[in-house]
C-alpha cells in the first residue's frame, strides 16, 4: 500500500489529495479509484502526468514522488463554455427567435456542451452523441428530475407518473410496469387495422378539398389524423375529426392544449397565485375536473359489460385500447394501476402522443413535397410492394417497405418534432473532455444537433435516405440518432408512433400526389416545446393512374 497525491489538472496543485494505492492495483482499476475520489463520468478519458511527463502505467505512477495531475481525454478540467449574455435576460437575444440556428452556431463556435442562461435559467446542451448517452442513462450521476430550471417545470404533475414526473418516485414506476406492456411492439401490431380505418376515414376530407382544388395546412389536419388515432388506441374515444371538412379539434385536444399553456402561466407566478379560487387558477382547475371526467367516462364505458382481469402482456395483446389494457392488467401481485395514476397518466400518454406523431406526419409530407424523388420512390415501392387501394397494412408487409423506413428515419434526423429532453446531475461531476458540470445542472440531449452534428454525420443537412445503407450510418455511435430519447425515461409509445406512420404513409402515398402550395420558407413556433412546420400547405391531389412495376420487382416476381 502506498499513498500519492492526485489532483485535477487545470485546477491547483495545492487541491491535491491524498490517495491510497493498493500493491495489486492494475491501470484500469486505477483509473476507475480515481474517478470515484473525482466523480469523474468516465474513467477510460483518464490519465496521469508529473511535470508534464506523462505516467503511462502504474509503476510510473507508484515511482512518482510529486502531486499527479489527472488529465481527461487529454486535457485539464474546464468549465462549460458559453456566450456571456446581457443582465437580466442572459442570452435570450442570442437564442431566440430562430434557437434551432443559434444554437447550432452555438455549437459551432463553442464545442460539444454549451452553457445559456435563459432569464436567469442556466441550462446546459449537448450535440455529442457519447455526452447524450451519459445523461439520458439514469445512473449515479443523471436522472430525470424536474428542476426548477428543467424546461418541463411549468407543467411538471408528478401524479402522471411518466413523461411530466421524476424517476426516483412510486408513481413513476407504477405508470412505468403499467403501460409499456401496451405498448410494445407484439402489442401495436394488433392495433393496425384500427389506425388503417383512422386514416382511410380522412380520405372523405382530403377528397372534398382535391375536388374544390383547395389547399390544406398539413400541421392543422395531421394534428386532427394524428390525435384521432391516439384517441382511439389510447383512450377509446372516436374524436370524429373527420366528420366534415372543418370539424373542430375534440373538447378533450382543445383542453389538453388550453391547460398546456395555461399551466406554464399559472406555475410561472409562483404557488400562492395557483391557490386563487377566481381567475386562470381556477379555469385550469375546472379544465383538469373535464379532463378528468372525460377519460373516467371512457373507464367506465370500459368496465362496462365485465372485464377479466389478465396479466400485463396477456392484457396488452386483447386490449382493443390502452384503457381497455389499463382496466383489465393486473401485476403478478394481482395489483392494477391506481385509478387516479391511470386516468392522469393517460391523458399525458395522450398528449404526448398525438402532439409528436402529428409533428413527424407532417413533417413526412414536407419531405414528400420538399425532396425530389422521395414521392416517386415510395409510390413505386409500393406498387412493386402488390400494394393497392384495398391492401390491408400489416407490419409484416410494412417490414418490406425499405426505402419507406428509410424516408422515415431521415426525416427523424433532419426534422426532428421534439427538441428539449432534459437530465439533472445528481452530483458535481467531471464530463468526458474535462468539462465540470455542477449538481442539479440540467443538460439538455439538443436531438436537432446531434441528428445534425458535422462531426457525426457527412453533409448533415443533406436530405438523403440512402444514407442508412452507408456503413458510416450503420457504425454511427448509437446514441447518434435518438428521435425518442434512450434509456429508461425514453419515449414509451415508440413502436406506437412508428406502426402508425408507416400505416398511414402508404395510404396517403397511395391515393394522392402531394403538391406544395406556398412558396417561402417554412417556419415553425420557437416557443412551442415542439418542432412542428406551421405554414406549410399543400393540394392532395387524388392519383388517376399509377407507375407499372419495376423491371426489378418484376423479374423478381416471375423468378
Ligand atoms: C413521433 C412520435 C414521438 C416522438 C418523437 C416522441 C418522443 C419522445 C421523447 C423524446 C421522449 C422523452 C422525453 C423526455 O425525456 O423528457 C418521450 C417520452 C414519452 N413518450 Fe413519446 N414520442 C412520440 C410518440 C409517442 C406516443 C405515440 C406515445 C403514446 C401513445 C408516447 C408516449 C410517451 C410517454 C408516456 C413518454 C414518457 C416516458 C417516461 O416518462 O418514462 N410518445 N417521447
Amino acid at each position: 500500500m502506498s499513498i500519492k497525491l492526485f489532483y485535477l489538472s487545470g485546477e491547483p496543485s495545492s487541491t491535491a489529495r491524498e490517495i491510497e494505492l493498493e500493491a495489486t492495483l492494475d491501470y484500469d482499476g486505477l483509473r476507475h479509484l480515481i474517478a470515484a475520489h473525482f466523480a469523474i463520468v468516465e474513467p477510460n478519458g483518464i490519465g496521469f502526468q508529473s511535470q508534464d511527463a506523462i505516467l503511462s502505467d502504474v509503476a510510473e505512477v507508484l515511482a512518482n514522488e510529486d502531486p499527479i495531475s489527472i488529465t481527461i481525454d487529454g486535457k485539464p478540467v474546464r468549465e462549460i463554455p458559453g456566450p456571456k449574455g446581457l443582465p437580466i435576460v442572459g442570452n435570450f437575444f442570442e437564442i431566440y427567435p430562430d434557437h434551432l440556428g443559434n444554437h447550432q452556431r452555438l455549437f459551432e463556435q463553442y464545442g460539444p456542451i454549451i452553457k445559456t442562461t435563459n432569464m436567469g435559467r442556466t441550462v446546459y446542451q449537448t450535440n455529442d452523441p457519447q455526452l447524450s448517452s451519459i445523461i439520458f442513462s439514469e445512473t449515479d450521476f443523471f436522472t430525470k428530475k424536474i428542476n426548477e430550471a428543467h424546461p418541463l417545470h411549468a407543467i411538471k404533475n408528478q401524479q402522471a407518473g411518466v413523461f411530466l414526473g421524476d424517476t426516483d418516485t412510486p408513481e413513476w414506476r407504477a405508470a412505468h410496469k403499467f403501460l409499456p406492456p401496451a405498448l410494445g411492439p407484439k402489442a401495436v401490431r394488433h392495433y393496425a387495422p384500427t389506425m388503417q380505418q383512422t386514416v382511410e376515414d380522412a380520405f372523405k376530407v382530403f377528397d372534398h378539398f382535391d375536388e374544390n382544388g383547395e389547399a390544406w395546412n398539413v400541421y392543422q389536419y395531421m394534428l386532427k389524423l394524428g390525435s384521432q388515432a391516439v384517441g382511439k388506441l389510447v383512450l377509446g374515444i372516436d374524436f370524429n375529426h373527420f366528420s366534415s371538412p372543418d370539424a373542430p379539434p375534440h373538447e378533450l385536444i382543445q383542453i389538453i392544449a388550453e391547460s398546456l399553456s395555461l399551466n406554464k402561466k399559472v406555475t410561472a407566478r409562483g404557488d400562492w397565485y395557483a391557490k386563487l379560487p377566481f381567475g386562470d387558477p381556477q379555469r385550469l382547475r375546472n379544465m383538469r375536473y373535464r379532463i378528468f371526467d372525460i377519460v373516467d367516462q371512457s373507464i367506465q364505458n370500459a368496465s362496462r359489460g365485465g372485464v377479466e382481469d389478465l396479466p400485463l402482456q396477456d392484457a396488452a395483446l386483447k386490449a382493443s385500447n390502452m384503457i381497455d389494457y389499463a382496466v383489465r392488467a393486473t401485476d403478478n401481485k394481482g395489483e392494477k394501476l391506481p385509478k387516479t395514476s391511470l386516468i392522469q397518466s393517460l391523458v399525458v400518454a395522450t398528449g404526448a402522443g398525438f402532439t409528436t406523431t402529428s409533428s413527424l406526419l407532417s413533417w413526412l409530407i414536407y419531405s414528400l413535397v420538399t425532396y425530389p424523388g422521395v414521392q416517386d420512390r415510395l409510390l413505386q415501392e409500393l406498387i412493386d410492394n402488390d400494394i393497392t387501394e384495398d391492401t390491408q397494412i400489416t407490419a409484416d408487409l410494412t417490414d418490406r417497405l425499405t426505402f419507406m423506413d428509410k424516408v422515415i428515419k431521415e426525416t427523424q434526423r433532419r426534422h426532428n418534432p421534439s427538441y428539449q429532453p432534459a437530465r439533472t446531475a445528481k452530483v458535481d461531476m467531471i464530463l468526458p473532455g474535462g468539462y465540470k458540470l455542477p449538481e442539479e445542472s440540467v443538460v439538455v440531449g439538443a436531438l436537432h444537433h446531434l441528428h445534425n452534428n458535422p462531426e457525426v454525420w457527412s453533409n448533415p443537412a443533406r436530405f438523403d435516405p440512402d444514407r442508412w445503407d452507408t456503413e458510416e450510418v450503420k457504425n454511427r455511435h448509437k446514441a447518434a440518432y435518438i428521435p425518442f430519447a434512450t434509456g429508461p425515461r425514453m419515449c414509451i409509445g415508440f413502436n406506437f408512433a412508428l406502426q402508425e406512420v408507416k400505416v398511414f404513409l402508404p395510404k396517403l402515398v397511395y391515393r394522392y400526389k402531394f403538391i406544395k402550395e406556398n412558396d417561402g420558407p417554412i417556419e415553425y413556433d420557437p416557443m412551442f416545446q415542439l418542432i412542428r412546420p406551421n405554414n406549410l400547405y399543400v393540394r392532395a391531389e387524388r392519383r388517376v393512374k399509377w407507375p407499372p412495376k419495376s423491371e426489378f420487382a418484376a423479374t423478381r416476381a416471375s423468378l
